[in-house]
């Protein structure tokens, strides 16, 4: 019998995934039909985000609603269930060719002012800036992060091991951190004894009050931070660092997470390119300023601005700039074919997955040649940047991973509620004049953290509520009880902030019974050292941490293990009750796009989405007691498996199986799985025909996947794609579509 009508809310993003989902969704409506589940699909790609921001600029039909803003009340409620898939966090340059593809398509909406001067360019840009950088996910994420590489996905990666790099022990490669001046060091922390709302104002050495955040609202059992990163700190460290690096004779490279960490990483990135030129800078300093060339985008805007000017003034300018490269190190490169490097965009090089890349290869990043060699990693923030050294001096003494026979490394990550650095975007200011920074209760007038800075700090406030650390305490015993695996908690009592949630992890541990459990808490670089011990040994260790840790350890042990993080479960329990189910922890892979729009073979590995779209099903099924929907799930699974079996996953060369195929197989084996079970005779008759057709089709459908390889294909736009042609593109086998077309769309 069928089940009431349950809903699925699955987004539409960007870029491959948004490419893998336009043949992944009539697969999935044909299987889900029979359990009565609807797929709503909600379109929160950035074209999408860029149109809501504007709508009287468009005429009815052009307007489109603010489906984020709908999605993320929608994860207040408790029966919500999604699967996110991957977004594009925009860079400005990625912006403004959104802008662009849209305005050419005929929608009228305004320039992205980058200077802007008066009052309406400036709320031009103000409404520009919530599509910028990691704009989505802290909207979604009313919950904490459950990361983990599912036994079948951990078992293949054994069986069938990813290339690694060799590590030799002489290997100069080494990642290099301020020791003084920076967010680390001088934080302050406190927990907020009762409910308050506090300002944020800089009181300059002039004797002026220049209130930065008028109003934060705070909760009582709320953790608030202040820190800040000294300009000159900074600048004395690059210094040092480039010149080091020169010395040395490897790669200079620096990792940064410009989409997060959308206000201060930009301006830590063009402090870095500014000292790299120095001389340029200082001889066109003010002609750079008149063509509004900002670094912090990159030296992209530089080169995109210089453009306009005369090409002898122009030559003369890129004359120096290599002058200045004569005397600094090599940069390490994004794409040495096409010459562009690190300092291109700050957000080609995006730490959670640039530095796993970098150990995975040995230690190695790419030079201008298409050579690999050593490089000196570059994070001026010492607060994580530790351990990525830790990792190097593993691999270094023991040699490269095994995936082999390396243990797993799940992670529990408080996440909710905009938790810690990634939520302060809105509370990260740049100083613009020496003074007091100080964080004031409205009410009382009494000031609760003070900082001194200086003209061109970077100063922020970091917050995390109460709730949400009960929550991700509670989810970490859960784990442990569950997966019987120990339990780190990464927390650094020389830190403040994480000396306040010490405090707190003490407590709540105790609302548990934790009998039997082996649950630690160690600074992050005993936890990384003793939990790389265990790996090595094979067995498993969960990690518990905070945000920014989360983020970056959910890419380094996948991308070790697993080869990418794509193939990750990431599961976030949203704290009212619903779920939302992210596909992997990667990103969107832009060149994938490139090599479909070129080639027409789509790399893109849909894993993910299969893992997400299992756990989700059973969800639904415990919750609204929908006994196809768990069918449906246990049947997803075991497909999967068979797909890794078989080795039917998308590879990267054109011509042999790509993410359509892979996805025909998922179908296939899905329909056998159901076809074969029986639990549900009804459910078993209905997927028999198709099981059978789509074994008998296989050679034709596969031929006619291939047929379409190797030539160009045209999706009718990047950003806002045509959808009628994206359609043609993403399902050219007729004899598949026409299968899935024959099944009946409603409940049998
Ligand atoms: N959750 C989210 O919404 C996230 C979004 N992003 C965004 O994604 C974009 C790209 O980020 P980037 O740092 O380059 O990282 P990615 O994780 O997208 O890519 C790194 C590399 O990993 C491999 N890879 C990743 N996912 C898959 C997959 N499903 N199938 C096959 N291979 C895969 C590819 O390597 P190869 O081609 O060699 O196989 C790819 O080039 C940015 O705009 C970023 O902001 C980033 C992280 C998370
Ligand atoms: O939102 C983003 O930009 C990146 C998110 C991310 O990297 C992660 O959650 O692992
Ligand atoms: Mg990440």
């Amino acid at each position: 019998m069928a089940a009431g009508k349950s809903k699925i809310i699955y987004t539409l993003t960007d870029e491959a995934p948004l490419l893998a989902t336009c043949s992944f969704l009539p697969i999935i409506r044909a299987f889900t039909a029979p359990a009565g589940i609807d797929i709503e699909e909600a379109d929160i790609s950035v074209a999408a985000r860029v149109l809501a921001e504007f709508p009287e600029c468009l005429s009815d039909a052009q307007k489109v609603p603010n489906t984020l803003g709908e999605l993320g009340k929608k994860c207040l409620l408790p029966d919500t269930n999604i699967i996110k898939l991957p977004n594009i966090s925009a860079s400005v340059a990625q912006l403004k060719a959104c802008i662009k593809e849209l305005q050419e398509k005929g929608y009228p909406i305004p320039d992205f002012p980058e200077n802007p001067a008066s009052d309406e360019e400036k709320a031009v840009r103000a409404r520009y800036g919530k599509c910028l950088g990691s704009a989505v996910n802290p909207v979604l994420r009313e919950g904490n992060s459950d990361r983990r590489a599912p036994g079948a996905v951990k078992n293949y990666a054994k069986k069938h091991p990813h290339s690694m790099g060799e590590w030799k022990q002489w290997s100069q490669s080494h990642v290099s951190h301020m020791h003084g001046g920076d967010f680390y060091h001088g934080e302050k922390s406190m927990t907020l004894d009762r409910a308050r709302d506090v300002k944020m104002e800089l009181v300059t050495k002039s004797g002026k009050t220049v209130v930065l955040k008028p109003k934060v609202a705070l909760l009582a059992g709320e953790i608030i931070d202040s820190m800040f990163m000294s300009k000159k700190a900074l600048c004395e460290f690059y210094e040092k660092e480039l010149d080091d690096c020169r010395e040395a004779g490897i790669l200079f490279s620096l990792h940064v997470k410009a989409t997060m960490m959308k206000v201060s990483h930009p301006i830590v990135f063009g402090h870095c390119v500014k000292i790299y030129y120095k001389e340029a800078f200082e001889k066109h300093g003010k002609l750079f300023d008149e063509l509004g060339i900002n670094v912090n985008n990159g030296m992209v805007d530089l080169y995109e601005k210089i453009k306009t000017l005369p090409e002898s003034k122009r030559d003369e300018i890129i004359r120096d700039l290599h002058a200045c490269q004569e005397h600094r190190p090599a940069l390490a490169m994004v794409d040495s074919a096409k010459g562009i490097t690190n300092f291109h965009s700050p957000n080609d090089i995006i730490v959670d997955a640039s530095m796993p890349a970098m150990i995975r290869a040995g230690g190695k990043m790419w030079g201008a040649d298409g050579k690999q060699y050593d490089a000196k990693a570059v994070m001026p923030e010492s607060t994580f940047a530790r351990i990525y050294q830790e990792m190097i001096n593993f691999c270094k003494w023991h040699g490269n991973f095994d995936p082999k026979t390396m243990g797993t490394v799940p992670n529990v990550g408080l996440m909710a509620q905009q938790a810690e650095e990634y939520g302060s975007h809105d509370k990260t200011f740049e100083i613009q004049e020496d003074g007091v920074a100080n964080i004031v209760d409205l009410a009382t007038g009494e000031v609760l953290l003070t900082q001194n800075v200086e003209q061109g700090d970077i100063w922020r406030m970091c917050q995390v509520k109460d709730a949400p650390i009960r929550d991700w305490v509670k989810l970490a015993v859960t784990r442990a009880r569950n997966s019987g695996m120990p339990a780190i908690f990464w927390l650094d009592p020389y830190r403040p902030h994480e000396n306040e949630l010490i405090k707190k992890v003490k407590l709540y541990l105790k609302d548990h019974d934790t009998t039997g459990l082996d649950i630690q808490i160690m600074s992050q670089v005993r936890a990384m050292r003793f939990t790389l011990e265990r790996v090595a040994r094979g067995l498993d260790t969960i990690s518990v941490t905070g945000n920014i840790l989360r983020d970056y350890l959910t890419d380094l042990f996948p991308i070790m293990e697993l080869g990418t993080s794509a193939k990750m479960l990431s599961i976030v329990p949203l704290m009212n009750g619903g779920g939302m189910y992210e596909t992997g922890a990667g990103g969107s892979a832009p060149k994938h796009v490139q090599q479909l729009t070129q080639e027409n073979h789509l790399r893109w590995d849909s894993l993910g989405e299969f893992l997400a779209l299992a756990v989700s099903l059973e969800e639904l099924g415990i919750k609204e007691n929908n006994a196809r929907a768990k069918l449906l799930a246990k049947t997803l699974d075991a497909a999967t498996g068979k797909l890794l079996d078989n080795n039917k996953s998308p590879r990267p060369k054109t011509g042999e199986l790509d993410n359509r195929g892979s996805q025909f197989y998922l179908a296939t084996y899905w329909a056998q799985e159901l076809a074969a079970q029986a639990e549900d005779k009804e459910l078993a008759a209905h997927f028999a025909p198709l099981a059978k057709s789509l074994a008998e089709s296989e050679q034709k459908i596969i031929a006619e996947f291939s047929a379409v390889q190797g030539q160009p294909a045209d999706i009718g736009g990047y950003y806002l794609a045509d959808a009628a042609k994206r359609e043609a593109v993403m399902r050219p086998s007729a004899t598949f579509n026409a299968a899935l077309k024959a099944m009946p769309a409603a409940a049998v």
